[in-house]
């Protein structure tokens, strides 16, 4: 054991080679403690130093080295606390930038350093926790980092929280931090988010820490961890709980001064309550999120359910895909409203139409709450049509409450309750105080622009000279793009933007094609823009842009400015009430969503797995071609199925259709099967890839152990697994054993199991564990005489037992151009194998009985929980289960069953 392991110290590396400098961090930092210049902050390694870029431009914000005793906060603020030191960062290759940190509260107590630890500092907080959230689409997926000064565990958690944070305020609850870094970009003065204003409302004693965006790194955070983590841990693929480790742990060491030896962290992944974790690879395997082959399809999870109508309820859907909830009570509920509206057409259309017309009240909230570092023509132009857009949202509410009064359903009633908010129509009226009642939000710069002086005249006739100005401009400028298209016979139009101002724009995209090069010369500065083609006349320019429109317009704005920013002020004491407006728009446009996909969704959630005529929802969206239904069972006496077949006929496909369906009732959607019964799952594993992971520089083996690993140390009793050919990446021999291994770990597991296999070794593990059942696929074989040889036909329909196939991939070999002596030889070459392989199976009659037994003990455990039948058809099933147990030789009494779920038990 003398490799290069050992010789890294206590210190990870961020691709940078050791010095001995490093070493130095913890002794350093006593001596930083006294110095007031944080230029000169040792704690800090300096051979890692590089330079850093201005503070935020925050006069609230206070230095990091505060943490260390400094005390000229003002001083520090101008002065980055983490300094370059330019001659060692030029000598050293790859020099890693330091996170440039910012304390925006008040210094943390360490409790404890590496170093020392008082007994009083046992009981004190010790917990630092990095937080991030996602952007864009992404926004409300939470990802959160945690160490415990005090013990090298380090708890990772990913999860979509709502616009009011409750489950990132109820983990922060309980981890009871002592100091909590975020992103800077979240905590910018006068742009500081809303999570950054619930934590610092929340946790008003902990110390909030600021960090470079950049080091929050997803790739970083797999390098150090890669170095710091146990051998046997494993680090789950999840994009934003990875990027908060990389921050975290940088911080740790520069601030905190604390290093771990390698090898010595523990990763503990800890999902969200009330809520399945998908793994990011998982989610990529199942396409939840993003067709495999074309991103840019609509061929995935997301695609199918995509009927939202509003920003919000599509990305409500999207985090409600990659974590479904898992209690029960919120899933039935949905369901509920779900069948509600498949039921009250009239309600569903109703509400669909309101929702059509509504924006992105997230985004609207999010300009409300935003204060303007500077204020000039761009930032009141944007204040204007913020209020416009909060008008018209605002102006929909009372629409969308009458529509849902009359419905029946808790969750509506709930939502309709929300809508009655007093407050909702004080802000309207606020608003109406200022803008005109007949002001409306149009789509387009250029109607928006007209839009936005629509402001009451407050300032006497002042406003209204500007107003009237502008507007004759704009009429000046229609007229004469109007006389053009007389004048050239082309159907021109005027349009805007902010950037270009005003232009002609020529429409491409009816039975007339246009192109610049047949444009008169009078058309100047051609553009092309996907259907339109886009220019300006040297008069256009001269006389009309940018002085005379924008003169008059930037009075109008700046005189409103004043209005608009009392006005964004009242409006922001009355928030809560719009965030509460979001989230309602959100999961009503959601679940009407779910209610659009819907065709047939009958199920349950009991203690089965249990799907009778499933289809793969994908696959039905393609609709190439018929789709083949197939039913599902899994259940505590058979919660490893093994699925075998020959290659193409749909095992694949098969095994993530089970996920898929598990997913879509869990978000509270219909799912595509005549009927089902799902176990709620706590997890969802995917061993299903087959790209070598060219990123992290893995062979295809490499992959697949890193990722059943993962499984392996992360699954439990209520976790749902699927696999898909395990164990190719390596040699046949290999190949079984590892998969034996894995199957018989799992086995040990009440986790429902699907696992596909080509290793024909692997039947016969139902010799041994009576949970085990064998599928396959059926395929059938016919000679065709047009081409003279075997000819199969794939039916897609799973069946129990073990494949009767035998030799199917040098069949589909065949196919091929493969020479035939070739193919001959090891035709000859596996049959040999084959006998060899069939003398070790025999089934013991012992084994058989013993099955037998354990399999009608769980059926009668089964009835005794699920059964809803009389006293009559249950002794007659009864009757039957015994019959049909094995243990006694079967009569002709056809089998009767309990529930739906045993029906199917019966049917499988
Ligand atoms: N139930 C089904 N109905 C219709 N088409 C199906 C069904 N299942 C699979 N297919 C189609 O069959 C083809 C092969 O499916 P799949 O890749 O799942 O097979 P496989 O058995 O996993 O193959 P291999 O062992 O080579 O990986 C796919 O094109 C798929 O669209």
């Amino acid at each position: 054991m003398n490799g290069p392991r050992q010789d890294q110290t206590a210190k990870y590396c961020f691709g940078l080679l050791e010095t001995p400098e490093s070493t130095n961090c913890t002794s350093s930092k006593n001596e930083d403690s006294s110095s007031s210049n944080s230029e000169q902050t040792p704690a800090v390694p300096s051979r890692l130093l590089a330079s850093s870029n201005s503070l935020p431009d925050s006069s609230t914000l206070t230095s990091c080295s505060e943490a260390f005793g400094n005390t000229s906060a003002k001083k520090r603020v101008q002065t980055p606390v983490i300094r370059s030191s330019s001659s060692l960062a030029s000598k050293t290759p790859g020099t890693f930038k330091t996170p440039r940190t910012v304390g925006v509260r008040k210094t943390p107590k360490t409790p404890y350093t590496s170093s020392s630890m008082t007994p009083a500092a046992e009981n004190s907080c010790s917990v630092i926790v990095a937080i991030v959230e996602g952007r864009g689409l992404a926004r409300g997926e939470i990802g959160m980092a945690s160490l415990d000064l005090k013990s090298p565990v380090l708890m990772m958690s990913q999860f979509s929280d709502t616009q009011t944070y409750v489950k990132t305020m109820t983990k922060l609850q309980i981890l009871k931090p002592l100091e909590i870094i975020l992103p800077h970009t979240v905590c910018e003065s006068g742009n500081s988010s809303k999570l950054f204003k619930m934590i610092s409302d929340q946790f008003p004693n902990t110390n909030i820490s600021s960090v470079q965006r950049r080091y929050f790194n997803e790739t970083k955070a797999q390098q150090i961890l890669s170095v710091m983590c146990c051998l046997n841990n494993v680090v789950p693929f999840r994009y934003y709980c990875l990027a908060t480790n990389a921050a975290l742990l940088k911080y740790v060491e520069y601030i905190q001064n604390i290093i771990f030896a390698p090898s010595s962290l523990k990763v503990v992944f800890k999902g969200s309550e009330h809520t399945t974790m998908i793994d990011i690879m998982t989610a990529k395997n199942l396409e939840l999120l993003e067709n495999r082959r074309d991103p840019f399809s609509n061929h995935s999870l997301f695609g199918v359910l995509k009927y939202t109508h509003t920003a919000g309820g599509a990305r409500l859907l999207r985090s409600n895909i990659l974590q479904p909830p898992s209690d029960l009570e919120t899933i039935t509920m949905r369901q509920d409203v779900v069948r509600e509206f498949t039921e009250k057409e009239e309600v569903f259309y109703n509400l669909k139409g309101v929702l059509s017309k509504f924006l992105d009240v997230d985004h609207i909230i999010s300009l409300c709450v935003q204060i303007p570092k500077n204020d000039n023509v761009k930032t009141a132009e944007s204040k204007i049509t913020t209020v416009i857009c909060l008008k018209h949202l605002l102006e929909l509410v009372p629409v969308l409450q009458e529509f849902l009064k009359d419905c029946e359903n808790p969750l509506l009633k709930a939502y309709c309750k929300t809508l009655e908010d007093p407050r909702l129509q004080i802000v309207l009226s606020k608003i109406n105080s200022v803008v005109h009642e007949d002001t409306k939000y149009q789509k387009g710069t250029l109607p928006m622009r007209t839009q936005n002086y629509s402001v009451y005249d407050i300032f006497s006739g002042l406003l209204d000279v500007a107003r009237r100005a502008y507007t004759e401009i704009v009429d000046d400028i229609t007229s004469m793009v109007t006389q053009l298209g007389i004048q050239f016979h082309l159907p021109l139009r005027t349009a805007f933007s902010t950037i270009r101002g005003f232009y002609i724009q020529l429409c491409c995209s009816g039975k007339e094609t246009f192109h610049a090069e047949d444009l008169p010369p009078i058309f100047i500065k051609v553009t092309k823009f996907k259907t339109t083609l886009n220019f300006t006349t040297a008069d256009l320019v001269l006389l009309f842009f940018p002085d005379r429109v924008k003169g008059s317009l930037d009075e109008i704005y700046l005189m409103t400015n004043i209005v608009m920013t009392e006005l964004l002020g009242d409006v922001r004491h009355h928030i809560t009430v719009l965030y509460k407006l979001s989230e309602t728009v959100a999961m009503l446009d959601m679940l009407l969503a779910f209610a659009h996909a819907c065709t047939l969704s009958s199920y349950e959630f009991t203690d089965t797995l249990a799907i009778k005529m499933g289809r793969h929802p994908i696959l039905e969206k393609i609709g190439a071609g018929e789709i083949v239904p197939n039913n599902t069972y899994a259940a505590e006496d058979c919660n490893f199925v093994l699925i075998t077949g020959p290659n193409m006929s749909g095992k694949s496909t098969y095994l993530k259709q089970v996920a898929l369906l598990q997913i879509m009732a869990q978000t509270g959607s219909f799912v595509p099967a005549e009927y089902a019964s799902f176990r709620i799952a706590s997890q969802i594993f995917s061993r299903v890839g087959n790209d070598d992971d060219i990123q992290t520089n893995s062979s295809t083996f490499m992959l697949e152990m890193k990722e059943m690993n993962y499984i392996i140390q992360n699954v439990s009793g209520d976790s749902l697994v699927i696999i898909d050919e395990l164990g190719r990446g390596t040699s046949a021999e290999e190949g079984v054993g590892i998969c034996w291994s894995v199957c018989e770990y799992l086995l040990k597991t009440k986790a429902f199991t699907f696992f596909v296999t080509h290793y024909k070794e692997l039947t016969s593990l139902d010799n041994l564990y009576a949970n085990v059942e064998n599928y396959f696929m059926e395929v059938h074989r016919s000679f065709s005489r047009e081409g003279g040889c075997e000819k199969i036909t794939y039916t897609h329909v799973m069946s129990q037992g073990k494949t009767p196939e035998e030799h199917y991939g040098l069949m589909l070999a065949e196919m091929s151009t493969m020479p035939k002596d070739v193919l001959h030889d090891a035709a000859e070459l596996a049959e040999m194998l084959d006998r060899l392989r069939q003398k070790n199976q025999t089934t013991d009659p012992e084994v058989a009985r013993h099955r037998a037994i354990f399999k009608l003990a769980s059926k009668l455990l089964q009835v005794a929980r699920n059964s809803r039948l009389d006293l009559a058809s249950l002794r007659a099933y009864l009757l039957n289960l015994r019959l049909h147990s094995g243990l006694h030789p079967p009569t002709a009494t056809p089998p009767l069953a309990t529930t739906k779920t045993a029906e199917l038990t019966e049917g499988l």
